[in-house]
């Protein structure tokens, strides 16, 4: 009802702003769009679930997340992925991995001191009542 989509609303504006934070931080550039099949034309055989953080902005456009839990399963491709398709000792792969790191730790630090574990928990209550 009204209630629950006040709710909802309120998830999207938070993740939204999570998101537009991400994306405006110069270490995040390379996960800003999706990887561009031409440069890198083997990135499909690899990574069965390319994600960046412009999908994720959609998505949440979209409406599809109901709960913080559901946008992490996405947002968690994004530097999953460039762990998995960069795996070796070069700089190159070292330095990409060392950036997926640090948008791990970002978005779970912001989520954490940001996002009221009570509020999380009436989204889920809606997730589970649907
Ligand atoms: C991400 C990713 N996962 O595997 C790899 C490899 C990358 C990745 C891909 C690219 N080139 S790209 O054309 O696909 C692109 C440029 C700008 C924004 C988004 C993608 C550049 C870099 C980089 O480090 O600059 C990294």
């Amino acid at each position: 009802e009204e209630q629950e989509e006040d709710v909802l609303r309120e998830l999207r504006l938070f993740l939204r702003n999570l998101t537009e934070r991400l994306m405006v931080d110069r270490r995040f550039k390379a996960f800003t769009k999706p990887v561009d099949i031409e440069e890198v034309p083997d990135y499909l055989m690899v990574i069965q679930k390319p994600m960046d953080l412009s999908t994720l902005l959609y998505n949440i456009d979209e409406h599809k997340y109901v709960t913080v839990d559901e946008f992490l399963s996405d947002a968690d491709l994004i530097w999953q992925n460039a762990l998995e398709y960069n795996p070796d000792r070069d700089p190159a792969d070292r330095h990409i991995r060392h950036r997926a790191c640090a948008l791990k730790d970002t978005m779970r630090v912001i989520i954490r001191d940001e996002l009221d574990k009570d509020f999380q928990r009436i989204c889920e209550e809606i997730r589970e009542s649907r």
